[in-house]
Formats: C-alpha cells, structure tokens, sequence
C-alpha cells in the first residue's frame, strides 16, 4: 500500500468503521481530567523539519533515552538518566519498577522518566496494564509507551483493542500515552487499523516496536504511520535505530521522537554495532 491516493481511500473507509466500532463505548466514557496533578505541556505531535537538524547532536530533544533489558540493574538505570541529563534527551524509557530510580537522577532537569507498560507482549489485562501505568506515574514517570493487544488486532477485534488503549489513556490522563503497535507483525491493514484505533481512544502517539519483536522501525512503517494519524499524533520510530543516520531517515518519514538504547553513540555521530 505504497501510494499514498490509494492509503487516503482506505483510511477513510476504515475510519468509519472504526468509528462505528468504537461510538457505543464512547458515548459512556467522559473526557475527565485525570487524577495526577501533573504539571505537563502536551508534547509536540507534529512531524519535524529535519532542515533543524544541523549536527547529531540536534538529535537529542527527539529522543526517549531507552534502557529495557531485564537484567538491568539500578545503578545502570542511574547511568542512563545521568547520560540523558548530559545529552539533553527528551526522556528516559525503562520498566515501570525502575522508574523511581529515574526519576530521582533527573529531578530537576528537563528530561522526563517515562515508563513502558504491558511490556514487551501487550498480552496483559487492560485493567493490569491501567494499573502498572496508574504506578508508573505515581512513582515519577510523565509519558506511558503501552503495548496494545497485538493479537486482538490481529483478529480484527477492534473494539476489544480500543478499550485496551482507552483503559491506560483514561488511567493517565493528563499524562500522554503511547501505543506500541508491534509493526514487525502486523501486515499494512492491521497497521492502519492500530494507528486509527490510537488515535480514536485519545493516544498522543503511535510507536512502531518494542525492541524485543522480530523486527525493529522501517521507514515506511514510519510513512505510513505518519500518513495514517496526521499531525495531531506523533509518530514515534524506536526499534533497531543505530546512528544519526538512521534517526534522519525515521525523522525524515514523519517521525517526530525516536526511541533508542544507542543514543549516547546517535548524538556522538557514531555507529552503534549492537545487534537488534
Ligand atoms: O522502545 C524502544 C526500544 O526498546 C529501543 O530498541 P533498541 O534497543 O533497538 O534501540
């Protein structure tokens, strides 16, 4: 689905329908701030002028500074944050139980600890996922990256998918939510669909991968993303991006945050070797 006249058409077939899927749930939910008296400025949604970006370390406030791996510890959590505060990085990513740690070490800074949630699978109850973000929060983090329900996509089960996001969006509010749709296993439909029911249950953006999946961010996921939600979400490419060269390419196609365990090598203009 590469020409975009042929996208536009389907998009908008597919927002009617998920339209219609989603009206009865709407109809019941209000729009009521959340409980958190977090101070918070939306994050831009909008795509970036990659003109702005004149050295790899005009790189830095687009990227979630990103450590995932199970076996890290607190001390490497620490080390992250502090390299995110030296770098000027727009978060710092990690589990939700390594949040605090975070958050302690970028107290003070304009660097904001965020947390994943339903991680890597997405496979948990919506009610276990609104719960670990509820936590996430509470414990420091200011953005949520959730995993939505890859194989309810998949089934075309899509009003199940937007309650699912529209549990963790409702347990954030104001806090903005990102929603991982897992690209590397979904076919270009079920991309959309994810994109769409995202943006319907009030995600402030869409996120190609988890890291851990069969494949990490592609330029055109990131397009057709883009395409898909607009300029009123961001688009966020993170999975597998190694150098200044590769978070161009993902900002170039509509991306406008990165996330990546290689950014301290990204903003250095370096090559990072680790294998996605
Ligand atoms: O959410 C972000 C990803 O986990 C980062 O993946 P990466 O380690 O391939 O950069």
């Amino acid at each position: 689905m590469s020409d975009s006249k042929d996208l536009s058409k389907f998009v908008e077939e597919f927002a009617d329908q998920v339209r219609r899927h989603v009206s009865s749930w709407t109809a019941t939910r209000e729009d009521s701030p959340g409980e958190f008296p977090v101070d918070l400025a939306p994050p831009a949604t909008a795509r970036v002028d990659p003109a702005s970006i004149r050295s790899a370390a005009d790189l830095a406030p687009y990227i979630d500074h990103t450590l995932l791996k199970p076996e890290a510890r607190a001390e490497d959590v620490a080390k992250v944050a502090r390299e995110a505060r030296e770098h000027g990085f727009a978060t710092v990513c990690v589990n939700s139980a390594q949040v605090a740690t975070a958050a302690k070490v970028l107290a003070g800074s304009k660097t904001v600890p965020i947390a994943v949630v339903g991680f890597p699978l997405g496979a948990s109850l919506s009610s276990a996922k609104a719960f670990e973000a509820r936590e996430a929060i509470r414990a420091g983090a200011r953005e949520i990256d959730m995993v939505l329900n890859v194989g309810a996509l998949k089934a075309r089960e899509h009003a199940l998918v937007f309650q699912d996001i529209r549990a963790v969006v409702d347990a954030c509010r104001p806090v903005p939510v990102k929603v991982i749709l897992e690209t590397s296993l979904l076919t270009d439909e079920e991309k959309v669909f994810g994109c769409l029911l995202s943006k319907s249950a009030g995600a402030a953006f869409v996120k190609t991968s988890t890291g851990f999946g069969s494949g990490g961010a592609t330029v055109e996921d990131v397009a057709l993303m883009r395409l898909t939600v607009g300029e009123g979400v961001g688009v966020k490419a993170s999975g597998g991006i190694r150098s200044s060269e590769d978070a161009l390419k993902m900002l170039r196609a509509g991306a406008n945050r990165l996330g990546a365990s290689a950014s301290v090598a990204i903003v250095n203009g370096q090559v990072s070797t680790a294998k996605y």
